[in-house]
């Protein structure tokens, strides 16, 4: 049973968090996709918090975190996640996100890696897609509102998971749209500016903290090439590839808690 969501001031206004775990224990924070909230790792609470004092967060413009007007960028989604670990008072803190999460695990290993002790990088790029699409896709939302959320909800199953996951788990697919369908227009959109700009692959080459590249084997979105790339650009990087595609904490949860877990041992003991 996880603790109750809160609203966290921080300097850079009030996110809305979870902490779960031993107060004491090594702090690991998450960071949530693109079109999800922190409920995204509901599965993996149990499994992380045993071991971690374990911190989510709403990415801005999702849940119940600021949706200041668009466009975001990296910098600002970075700097997010080093107010919320001052606002916990944690000075350094593993860092697990997916896809757009994790580019900005990426972000804070190139800009904040004093205050990484391990970063898990998972189905993730160091340049997310085509900035045309996303400038095409922030403005649809703009210009359709709720209804614009609905039709990407609609369309994210294929993005997401694999065909046959989504036979086999439509209730766990269907809450995931529910949840897309909720997302303010305006987070959303400018979430996808960040995208669009953000092109990290010349930056990779510094980050020096330890680091895990999980990859999806049917991921369409960030392939196992991306993760392929990015495992070439960063020393030391560990590459793991797990049965699942974009979503693969909710596809495939078992594998994936279990390659994040080994990994985070292995580095917190360095
Ligand atoms: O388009 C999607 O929904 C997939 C995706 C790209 C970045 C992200 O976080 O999710």
């Amino acid at each position: 049973m996880s603790q109750a969501a809160l609203s966290l001031n921080t300097r850079r206004g009030a996110f809305r968090v979870t902490v779960d775990g031993d107060p004491d224990a090594p702090a690991l924070i998450l960071s949530n996709s693109l079109g999800t909230t922190l409920e995204m790792w509901d599965p993996q609470v149990a499994a992380l918090a045993k071991a971690f004092r374990l911190v989510r967060y709403d990415t801005r413009g999702h849940g119940g975190s600021p949706v200041t007007p668009g466009p975001y960028d990296f910098d600002g989604l970075g700097q997010d996640v080093l107010a919320v670990l001052d606002a916990l008072a944690i000075e350094t803190a593993a860092f697990c996100g997916i896809s757009m999460g994790g580019h900005t695990g990426l972000w804070l290993g190139v800009h904040a890696p004093a205050r990484l002790r391990a970063l898990a990088v998972c189905n993730s790029a160091a340049r997310i897609g085509a900035a045309s699409a996303w400038h095409e896709r922030a403005a649809a939302v703009r210009a359709n509102g709720a209804a614009g959320m609905q039709a990407l909800a609609d369309s994210a199953p294929g993005r997401w998971f694999s065909e046959g996951f989504i036979q086999a788990q439509p209730a766990v697919v269907q809450r995931a749209q529910a949840g897309l369908a909720r997302i303010a227009p305006e987070g959303y959109a400018a979430c996808c500016e960040a995208l669009a700009t953000s092109d990290l692959r010349d930056s990779l080459h510094r980050i020096d903290v330890p680091t895990l590249l999980l990859a999806g084997a049917h991921d369409p979105v960030t392939t196992v090439a991306h993760a392929q790339a990015m495992q070439a650009a960063i020393a030391g990087a560990q590459l793991a590839v797990v049965p699942a595609s974009h979503l693969s904490n909710l596809e495939a949860p078992q594998a994936f808690e279990q390659v994040v877990l080994e990994f985070m041992a292995s580095a917190l003991v360095r």
